[in-house]
């Protein structure tokens, strides 16, 4: 059962967008309707997002764009409920299906002949499966910060949807929950451009891991990531936060090596600080779940 809770929505043309927020101030994510539609995805995000039509949506509506400004929660059909429902059909064909089968019960045929014993095992092991499959989530927060162009949006919207988005820079922020294994991830993708950096510490209250996208093929702004990525671990907000550090693009083959990018960021002199180093490609998707894995097994889960 999907779930769409859109707290806020608004729909306007490309002219409408731009007379409200100059055109420099305004975070603008270019994605296919059709690909959102079919998702059932929306986006909370800090501007409007700039959706693009195919030419035949563009020939067939008034407006050539729509922007959105909404928050959902998705859920999809796997809530505890239904699958307990589906565990106790499967549970109860199986056993009639033997029964008739072999004109003895389920567990009688494995040998279990004292059934009271028996049957509080199978229940102790059955609740044991299902609360480790089914126990609510651990939240946390996480900021996504780096130079601008160094892949934020494309990482946050490849793991979100599985699909490459095409967007501008982003002048404000995006935020996604994103599901991994036992952890629910609410990522905060905050724009890097220079004159928006000093932003990034509103963000910072409750972070409880820091994702560091850089460029590895962008080798005459490295000493500036390394000082941003610096400036903001001497926050006091951040210091307990874990840091992950996404050493992106590594598809281009002149990209400069994970080890490199680590040397040329100082990981190895920082202190009192758990950190983890991934190279990622957010085109293909690669180490981008490898990234999650560490996160999800280091960060502190009392921070959010
Ligand atoms: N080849 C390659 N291109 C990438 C990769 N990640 C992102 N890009 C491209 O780099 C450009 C910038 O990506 P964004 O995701 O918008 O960068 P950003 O960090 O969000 O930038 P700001 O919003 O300005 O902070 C886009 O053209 C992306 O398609 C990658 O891993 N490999
Ligand atoms: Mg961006």
């Amino acid at each position: 059962m999907a779930v769409a809770q859109v707290s806020a929505s608004l729909s306007l043309s490309t002219r409408d967008v731009c007379s409200i927020i100059p055109a420099r101030n305004c975070s603008i994510s270019r994605l296919p309707t059709s690909r959102l539609a079919r998702k059932g995805t929306t986006f909370a995000s800090g501007c409007p997002l700039l959706i693009s039509r195919t030419s035949y949506q563009r020939k067939h509506a008034s407006s050539t764009l729509v922007s959105i400004r909404c928050e959902q929660s998705t859920q999809k059909s796997n809530s505890l409920d239904v699958w307990l429902g589906r565990f106790a059909m499967v549970g109860f064909a199986v056993a009639i299906t033997v029964e008739i089968a072999t004109g003895k019960g389920l567990l009688e045929n494995f040998g279990l002949t004292s059934p009271l014993p028996t049957v509080a095992l199978a229940v102790t092991g059955l609740v044991g499966i299902l609360t480790a499959r089914f126990l609510p989530k651990n939240k946390v927060r996480i900021i996504m910060v780096g130079l601008d162009a160094s892949g934020k949006t494309t990482i946050l919207y490849k793991l979100k949807l599985g699909e490459v988005v095409t967007s501008l820079s982003t002048i404000g922020f995006n935020v996604e929950t994103v599901e991994y294994k036992s952890v629910s991830f609410s990522v905060w993708d905050i724009g890097g451009q220079h004159k928006i950096r000093p932003l990034w510490k509103h963000y910072f209250q409750n972070a409880a891991g820091i994702v560091f996208v850089v460029d590895s093929n962008d080798r005459e702004r490295i000493s500036e990531a390394r000082n941003e990525l610096h400036r903001i671990l001497s926050d006091s907000e951040l210091r307990d936060a874990t840091l992950l550090v996404f050493a992106n693009k590594q598809d281009f083959e002149s990209a400069m090596s994970v080890s490199q990018v680590a040397d040329k960021l100082g990981l190895h002199a920082l202190r009192h600080r758990s950190w983890y180093i991934q190279g990622s490609s957010a085109i293909s998707g690669q180490g981008l779940y490898e990234g999650l894995e560490w996160l999800s097994n280091n960060v502190s889960y009392n921070a959010a």
